[in-house]
């Protein structure tokens, strides 16, 4: 008798303005041909197998979403985020049991592939430890100051991309990033709350095109990383 696999929650950070992007309107519902970012992401996990629910942050102020169609629209909770992305976080873990893993996503992160999500679950699950997506860097790595001269060269060997998912303990994920921002750390992600914590974070890795769009020109790559992605990667 084959038991049915475990599901989890997703929550996906949608609430920023994308500023860097230099959009009339924010990134998440710039158009990557028939769908927006969010659209694309957020489908990602719902017609994911391992997926039971999508807690999605939005903007206060959000006037986009609703007028989105999306599938399985009773698997998704929206809720207001925060100032910071580590608030917009720690809103949607309010939602969550201490004790239910949950894997964090970037919204403008769309090139997410059906088999990084499931290689994340399958690392956690053996492990019992939270872990990340991320990607080998693979240039040389430079330490600039605030001229952009270069102050030395940063041994590449153990450096990575953090990328998202990241899996972790909601209880446990809620408790070290609110104490983190406490003492005045910079959250930019949710395994820099768990490591200043002191727990050990695994490294997953995780397909290089699975970028964020920031930056202008990052629409037009992460569209064309979608068309060479087969259905069975992502829908
Ligand atoms: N207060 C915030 C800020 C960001 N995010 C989300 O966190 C993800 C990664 O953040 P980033 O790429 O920095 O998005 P923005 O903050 O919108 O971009 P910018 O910094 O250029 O304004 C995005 O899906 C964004 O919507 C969020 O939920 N709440
Ligand atoms: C979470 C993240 O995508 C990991 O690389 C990154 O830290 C988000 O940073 P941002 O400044 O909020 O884009």
């Amino acid at each position: 008798m084959s038991f049915p696999k475990k599901q989890y929650t997703a929550l996906l950070p949608a609430a920023g303005i994308g500023s860097r992007m230099q959009a009339s309107i924010p990134k998440q519902y710039l158009s990557l041909g028939a769908k927006t970012i969010l659209q694309t992401t957020l489908e990602s996990f719902l017609h994911h197998p391992l997926i039971k629910q999508v807690v999605l942050v939005l903007h206060p102020d959000d006037c986009w979403y609703q007028k989105l169609s999306v599938s399985q629209p009773h698997k998704v909770l929206c809720l207001s985020g925060g100032e910071q992305r580590a608030d917009s976080v720690l809103a949607g873990l309010a939602k969550l049991a201490a004790d239910e893993w949950v894997l964090v996503h970037d919204a403008a992160r769309p090139c997410i592939s059906h088999q990084d999500i499931s290689a994340l679950i399958a690392q956690v699950e053996a492990s019992q430890q939270g872990a990340i997506l991320a990607y080998p860097v693979k240039d040389t790595m430079k330490r600039g100051n605030a001229q952009q001269q270069i102050i030395n060269t940063v041994p590449r060997e153990q450096l990575w991309h953090a990328l998202t998912p990241q899996m972790f303990q909601a209880g446990e994920l809620r408790d070290n990033i609110s104490a983190a921002l406490s003492q005045g750390l910079a959250v930019t992600d949710e395994a820099s709350a768990m490591e200043w914590a002191g727990y050990t974070v695994n490294l997953v890795k995780g397909r290089s095109d699975n970028i964020k769009v920031t930056n202008p020109e990052d629409l037009a790559l992460a569209q064309w990383f979608l068309s060479q992605q087969t259905d069975e990667e992502t829908t």
